[in-house]
């Protein structure tokens, strides 16, 4: 488990002061793959660097598994810093040195002794799919074995939590499936704490249990995906289970709504019930239905006839645990 609690960092500059990170806390328990989403100059870099330890917080703390990272002496410091491995978007590789040298760096860097190292790469480069390449150099491998080679990397000294910043940024979309489904693996086996830092929506989708938006230095939106995806209101919402940019938002008279559901409602025929329950016709203007982990979700904008009570499937609808936006009459 990783608990970041209050965490500031704030940068001065002359007699400037930037506020990078404005009080962040978050808690993601063990096992679990947390995804944080934010646009550029959010914070999500000076977040890195303060979980990693590679810049000081201002104020506030970062727990791995209850055991405080934030505010130990120069000595406890290398110890604290292995509990976090960490995935670059460019693998940041030793272009010198092969596969399975790069693999065992930190673990040379902790004078740990040769014969050990080469048992524990052995069992890394297995556990990620390049027992063969053991004896390649990076340039010698493709973008997406290259990301294995520091997800290896990153689990070399046994960590209990990996932070995965940008990981998949600089891939096609079927190495980015490749590499997220690789991670999905990993948590499982190693029950490990996984944190993407990401600006793509497709990876949150794809692999993450919970998310955080990072705006400002500050989480404004969080939860588990079904409970943001559940928020209509909510931004995530609408970043996560978009309608097309064209969607009308107008045609004929009668109200325009926004319909989100998951579940098992997003199976069923909602729309076909509530035409025959209040004996109406409901046009669908626009519609997303997705799979994610393992859930449906569906986001519809629906228009009703004009001259109905419109409330009264507002409040059927709500009742059946579907999230309803009213977008306008016309
Ligand atoms: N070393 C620094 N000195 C002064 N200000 C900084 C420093 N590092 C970051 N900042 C400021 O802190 C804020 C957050 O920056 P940060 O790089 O963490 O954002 P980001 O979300 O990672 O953006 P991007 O996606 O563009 O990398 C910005 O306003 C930035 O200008």
């Amino acid at each position: 488990m990783i608990t970041v609690s209050d965490l500031r960092k704030v940068y001065r500059q002359g007699n400037n002061e930037v506020v990078a990170l404005a009080g962040v806390s978050l808690e993601v328990p063990t096992g679990k793959i947390h995804g944080i989403v934010g646009h550029s100059g959010a914070g999500k870099s000076t977040l890195v660097r303060c979980l990693t330890l590679l810049d000081q917080p201002t104020s506030g703390t970062v727990a791995v598994n209850g055991k405080e990272l934030t505010n130990v002496s120069a000595s406890e410091l290398r110890d604290a810093r292995r509990r976090i491995g960490m995935v670059f978007q460019h693998a940041n590789l030793f272009d010198s040195r092969t596969t399975e040298e790069n693999v065992g760096y930190p673990l040379e860097l902790t004078g740990t002794p040769k014969n050990e190292i080469k048992t524990k790469v052995a069992q890394l480069l297995e556990l990620v799919g390049l027992d063969k390449f053991a004896k390649a150099y990076p340039s010698q491998l493709s973008g997406g074995q290259r990301q294995r080679v520091g997800i290896a990397r990153a689990l070399a000294t046994d960590p209990d939590v990996l932070l995965c910043d940008e990981p998949t940024s600089a891939l096609d979309p079927k190495t980015t499936d490749e590499i997220l489904e690789l991670v999905k693996e990993l948590r499982g086996r190693l029950n490990i704490t996984v944190l993407i830092i990401t600006h793509e929506m497709h990876v949150v989708k794809q692999a993450c249990d919970s998310v955080s938006l990072l705006e400002g230095g500050k989480i404004v939106e969080h939860g588990d995906i079904a409970s943001v995806i559940s928020n209509a209101k909510g931004r995530l919402a609408q970043t996560l289970m978009p309608l097309p940019g064209d969607a009308p938002r107008s045609a004929g008279s009668g109200t325009i709504l926004d319909l989100l559901y998951t579940g098992d409602q997003a199976t069923e025929p909602v729309i076909s019930s509530l035409s025959r329950q209040f004996n109406i016709d409901v046009n669908v203007l626009a519609g997303s239905v997705e799979q994610l982990s393992d859930q449906q979700y569906a986001h519809l904008r629906i228009q009703l006839p004009a001259g109905i009570n419109e409330q009264e499937i507002i409040n059927h609808l709500q009742s059946n645990g579907i999230a309803v936006t009213v977008k306008g009459t016309k």
